[in-house]
Parts: structure tokens; sequence; C-alpha cells
């Protein structure tokens, strides 16, 4: 069994608890009540003629399955502030349980604490999660084109549009970024992080990047570490960038964040 799809077996056994406590019809309930979804679309540039910024979507993230612990993270809702003060676009939250220790409640308490727009970030497999996604606040959420068939990614962007919510539609080769492409992905991210062996490989970003349209917006997922890191992807297309790992476990978050923005966005200005 690969990586993925021993994560993805416990993501189902997990959510099939969550479905025998909440029901679906419930859960349409609390959506319907939720305030509207804000724009992640245009939070992230939107269209090609106003993107004149290096975006930053920070995330929330205590551990991996490839780096174990990475940080305690008991107060979820202030790390957002920081985040959302340092310059962040969007938060990602990362509510799966058993390999990266998040929750539904990490979502909830970021969504109380900001009023920027929220991905949450899981490994969607089914409709449920997507209403339980709008139910809790989100914005955004994460569809996998390696977990998925071209069905459900049809299925679940039209049903996340349906309820006002923008996609993340992450690929990790060139096969997968032509069925990004053909599922009319407006945001697709190149994720640097092979499933498989679970390392990091950042030279796989530039080819990727490459094939996608330049109408989707483009966001460069894993292994930012450093600004040099940064100058690279932006250089070679990024529209944004995903970090977890740089910004947990650095004691000034907020001033990172700046920096990557900073430095990202004269490189956008010099490709211009
Ligand atoms: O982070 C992992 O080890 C991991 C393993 C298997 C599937 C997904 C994984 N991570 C999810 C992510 O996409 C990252 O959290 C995200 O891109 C941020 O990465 P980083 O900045 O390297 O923490």
């Amino acid at each position: 069994m690969s990586v993925l799809d021993d994560i993805n077996a416990g993501v189902k056994e997990d959510m099939e608890a969550r479905r025998r406590l909440v029901t679906l019809a419930e859960l349409k309930e609390r959506a319907a009540a939720a305030e509207p979804a804000l724009d992640a679309w245009m939070a992230l540039g939107g269209p090609l003629e106003q993107r004149d910024e290096l975006k930053v979507i920070a995330e929330i993230k205590r551990r991996s399955p490839s780096k174990g612990d990475l940080a305690g993270i008991a107060d979820p809702a202030s790390l957002a502030v920081e985040y959302a003060d340092g310059g962040a676009s969007v938060i990602s939250v990362l509510t799966e349980q058993r390999r990266f220790n998040g929750s539904l409640d990490d979502l909830d308490a970021v969504r109380a604490a900001v009023n920027i727009p929220l991905l949450r970030k899981d490994f969607m497999l089914d409709e449920y999660q997507i209403w339980e996604a709008r139910a809790h606040g989100a914005d955004l959420i994460l569809l996998i084109v390696a977990s998925l068939s071209d069905a459900q990614l049809q299925e679940f962007s039209a049903l996340s549009r349906e309820l006002g919510m923008n996609v993340l539609v992450e690929t990790h080769t060139a096969e997968e970024v032509e069925r990004a492409v053909a599922a009319e992905a407006r945001i697709i991210g190149v994720n640097m992080r092979n499933l498989k062996t679970l390392d990091v490989d950042r030279s796989v970003f530039a080819g990727l990047a490459g094939s996608i349209p330049a109408g989707a917006l483009i966001v460069a997922e894993s292994g930012v570490r450093s600004a040099a890191d940064v100058r690279d992807y932006a250089a070679q297309g990024a529209n944004a960038i995903l970090v977890g790992e740089a910004l947990v476990s650095d004691a000034t978050p907020r001033e990172r964040i700046a920096e990557f923005m900073a430095v990202g966005t004269r490189e956008i200005a010099a490709r211009a």
C-alpha cells in the first residue's frame, strides 16, 4: 500500500465515524447557516492582469508523515492571527487527525479568529467532507488528483463551487496536470513532495508549472524553506506558495511571511 493509500484508508474510517455522529442533513443545515465563503481566488491574485504580488498560503501543521512532530501549536487561532498580520492571503488548516494531528476544531478556532480565506487541507474523498468543510467555515478545499477519478474531480469541484468555495487542485506529475487542466481547475498546486518516497524535489516545479495555462493560478507546495526557494518558484511561474514546516518551526513567522512575499513579489515584477 502506498503512503497516500494508507492515509486515505485512515481518513475514510475517521470520516465514517464522524458521519455516525453528524448526518449529512445536519451538515447541510450548518452549511446553510454559515457566513458565505470568502473569495480565495481573488485573495490569491485573481485574473492574470491583476497578479502583481506573490501570495502566501500559510499552514497550521503540527506533524507530518515525513517529519514527525513539527510544533505543538496549542493555540492555532493565535498562530493564524500572526500569519494574517504577516500578510498571508489564505490560511491552510490541516484537519487530518491520524498523521497530521489536525482537526475540525482547529478549523473552527481559526475561523473565529481571522477574516481571510481558509483552506481546509485534508484528503477529500467524499462529498460529506466538502459539506463538512463549508459547515466549518472553509472557503477553499484541496483536491488531490492522485486520489481521485476524473468523475470525482468534476463532481467535487462542482459541489464546492455550488457552496461558494474555490478548489486548489493538487498535482505531482505531468499527467496529473493534464487532468487538472481538463477538469478546468482555476487554482492548480504543484506539490514537490513525492507521495511514494515523501522526498521533496524542487526541480519538478519548473517543468510542471510551464504546462499550466496562463489563466490558472499556480501554487508551489511543499519544501519552501528559504528566500532562495521562493525566488526560484516565483521566477518559474508561481503566483503563490504554500508553506507549512518553515513557518511552524520559525520563532517569528510573521516576519518570515513578509520576507517571502517581498522576495517573491520582486521576482514577479522582474518577470513582467
Ligand atoms: O508533509 C508531509 O509529510 C506529507 C506527507 C504525505 C502527504 C502530504 C503531506 N503533506 C501535505 C502538504 O501538502 C504539506 O503540508 C504542504 O505542502 C506544506 O509543506 P511544507 O511546507 O513542506 O511543510
